[in-house]
C-alpha cells in the first residue's frame, strides 16, 4: 500500500499526516520516517525543520540565506537531511509498521541518499504514507493512490486515509 497526499501550499498536508501518525501510535502501531514543519521568526517563515516520528529528533532542513544548494530563497542542508531524515526512513524500513515521509519535494530530492532510500521504500512491501509537492505528482502518481487535499475535503480524507491504512495494517 502506498498513499500519496498532495495539494496546494498550506492546505494541511503535514497536519493531516501528523494526525494520522499520532492516531496510529495511539492504536499501538510503530510509525517511522519524518515530517517537515516550517520555522518562523517574528511571524515570518524563515525555514523548514524535519522531525523524526520514532525518536522526535529535529534538524534544520532549509533556511533563508545563501549557500551551495538552494531551493528558492532557502539554502538546503543536505547533510542534516541525510544524517537525520534518511536514517529515520532506513530505521522505519527495518522495524516500523508504516513509513511516513513528509514531504517528497524539491528540497529533499537535492539529496542523492534521499532519492535512493525513497526508491528502496517504493520497491519494498512496506506501507508508505507520503506527502507530495504538487510539482512531483507526475513522478509518483502511478506508484500508489494519490489524494489531493483541499480545505473542503481534508476532514473527510483524514478518516478515509486512516481507515485504508488500518485495513492494511490489521
Ligand atoms: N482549522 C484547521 N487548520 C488546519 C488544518 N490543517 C492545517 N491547518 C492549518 O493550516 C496551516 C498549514 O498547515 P500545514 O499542515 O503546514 O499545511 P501544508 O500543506 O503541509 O503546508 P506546506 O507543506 O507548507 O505546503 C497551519 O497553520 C495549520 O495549523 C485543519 O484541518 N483545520
Amino acid at each position: 500500500m502506498r498513499i500519496f497526499i498532495t495539494g496546494m501550499p498550506g492546505v494541511g498536508k503535514t497536519t493531516l499526516t501528523l494526525k494520522i501518525a499520532e492516531k496510529l501510535k495511539d492504536l499501538g502501531y510503530k510509525v517511522g520516517g519524518f515530517v517537515t514543519k516550517e520555522v518562523r521568526e517574528d511571524g515570518r517563515r524563515v525555514g523548514f525543520k524535519i522531525i523524526t516520528l520514532d525518536t522526535n529528533e529535529e534538524t534544520i532542513l532549509a533556511y533563508v540565506g545563501d549557500g551551495k544548494i538552494k531551493v528558492g530563497k532557502y539554502v538546503v542542508f543536505i547533510e542534516n537531511l541525510d544524517k537525520v531524515g534518511v536514517e529515520a526512513i532506513k530505521r522505519a524500513l527495518e522495524d516500523a509498521d508504516i513509513v511516513i515521509i513528509d514531504e517528497l519535494g524539491a528540497m529533499e530530492f537535492k539529496s542523492k541518499k534521499f532519492s535512493e532510500v525513497v526508491d528502496e521504500v517504493i520497491n519494498s512491501n512496506k506501507p508508505l504514507l507520503a506527502t507530495l509537492h504538487r510539482n512531483w505528482v507526475n513522478k509518483f502518481k502511478d506508484k500508489g493512490e494519490l489524494y489531493t487535499l483541499t480545505i473542503e475535503n481534508r476532514d473527510k480524507l483524514f478518516e478515509e486515509i486512516l481507515n485504508k491504512i488500518l485495513a492494511e495494517l490489521k
